[in-house]
């Protein structure tokens, strides 16, 4: 059988150690891992179902997977977790799509995280540091974490990756997963590859490769593959400029090239340690085509330059996302904050566009 989903790793891991317990040392023989993912949009639903499928056909996982959802009450009036648990679909952010029968969805964080030794993280950048703070102290402490999230955390001390935050927050490793991954494509099973980013523990990065995929093939570099994410989304907004200008394939061509030229330099700006190499891989150059092509930002940044800026980005990211979130915007300005504080503005209407955005 064709794999829908393959991965490549990388390194991307800072490791700690915490003084939280909640259900570790029960490291001996015939110990089976317990995943929860943490979020439930679109990617975090596919996640979902992606681990899901893989815990109840490898021995060393339990089968049932917890999934935190962050409540909302649908039109109908019905919670959306109790749609999720009684159809087995996110009738919201991920409808039609069959999540596997051991998805648990649950929308108390702190039971949702109980007893897991495998967290994954995948909510919208800009919600990450609330989450960590209810976290803190409810995890295991020999618990492993992945992230997901595409984006960063600009503090007054400088840039964080959320990997790093993550990692800092709870005391554990975080490694990292990004890639060429639209979340409607992979829900519907076509085949797709990601990059795993981890630190030194390569056994820790072949579990979660074991997890989301089957067959796959290894790199490393850190912090790149999290940067590649996190940029390639200002990168798409961008190219969604072009297409609601109507400015053609050539300008947009100009501006993937351009884009991950700025995006390498930025990388290395923060991490001189960053791979050329990386770029080259499901988490740069891939992601920043499918994105500019087929993803969200690019979407609602061609509605805003069709519009002459005159609608927000706030407004059409709720009319035409219904509830889904751009990371592309609030990149920018975090980009921005960190060129300014590192005076580096030099091309000013750019950089002004990104700073209004
Ligand atoms: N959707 C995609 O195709 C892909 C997304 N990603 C990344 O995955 C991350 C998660 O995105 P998606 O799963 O797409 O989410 P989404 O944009 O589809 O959905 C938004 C999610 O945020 C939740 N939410 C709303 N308010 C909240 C709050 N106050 N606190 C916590 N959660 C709240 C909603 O319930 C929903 O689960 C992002 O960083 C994104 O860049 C990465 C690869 C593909
Ligand atoms: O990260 C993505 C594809 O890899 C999804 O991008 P959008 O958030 O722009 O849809």
């Amino acid at each position: 059988m064709t794999p829908a989903f393959e991965l490549e790793v990388e390194t991307a891991t800072t490791h700690h150690t915490n003084s939280a317990n909640n259900g570790a040392n029960d490291n001996q023989i015939g110990f089976k891992s317990r995943v929860s993912v943490i979020g439930s949009g679109s990617w975090g639903s596919v996640a979902a179902k992606l681990v899901a499928f893989n815990t109840l056909n490898l021995s060393s996982f339990h089968d049932e997977l917890k999934m935190w959802v962050f409540e909302e009450t649908l039109q109908s009036g019905k919670k959306l977790t109790d749609a999720i648990n009684r159809t087995n679909e996110n009738v919201k952010y991920l409808p039609g799509i069959k999540l596997g029968k051991n998805v648990i969805a649950d929308p108390d964080l702190d039971n949702a995280v109980k007893g897991a030794n495998m967290l994954v993280f995948v909510t919208p950048h800009q919600f990450i540091d609330n989450i960590c703070k209810s976290l803190v102290g409810k995890v295991r402490s020999d618990a492993e974490a992945i992230s997901l999230i595409k984006g960063m955390e600009v503090k007054i001390e400088g840039p964080c990756l959320i990997s790093t935050y993550i990692s800092e927050q709870l005391g554990i490793n975080c490694s990292v997963l990004m890639g060429a991954n639209l979340a409607s494509d992979i829900a519907e099973e076509k085949f797709s590859e990601a990059t795993v980013g981890y630190g030194n523990n390569r056994e820790i990065a072949e579990q979660w490769v074991q997890l989301f995929t089957t067959p796959y093939f290894m790199v490393q570099d850190v912090e790149g593959v999290e940067l590649c994410g996190t940029l390639k989304n200002v990168v798409a907004i961008a190219a969604g400029f072009v297409d609601g200008l109507d400015m053609g394939n050539n300008t947009k061509a100009a501006i993937i090239r351009f884009g991950l030229r700025e995006m390498r330099e930025f990388c290395k700006l923060l991490f001189s340690s960053v791979k050329d190499d990386t770029f080259f891989e499901s988490c740069g150059v891939a992601d920043v085509i499918t994105t500019c092509f087929g993803g969200r930002n690019r979407k609602v940044a061609e509605a805003f330059a069709k519009n002459g800026g005159k609608r927000s980005f706030d407004e059409l990211e709720a009319e035409m996302l219904q509830g889904q979130k751009l990371q592309g915007v609030p990149t920018a300005r975090e980009v921005y904050e960190v060129l300014r504080h590192r005076g580096l503005l030099v091309v000013s209407s750019v950089c002004n566009s990104a700073r209004d955005l």
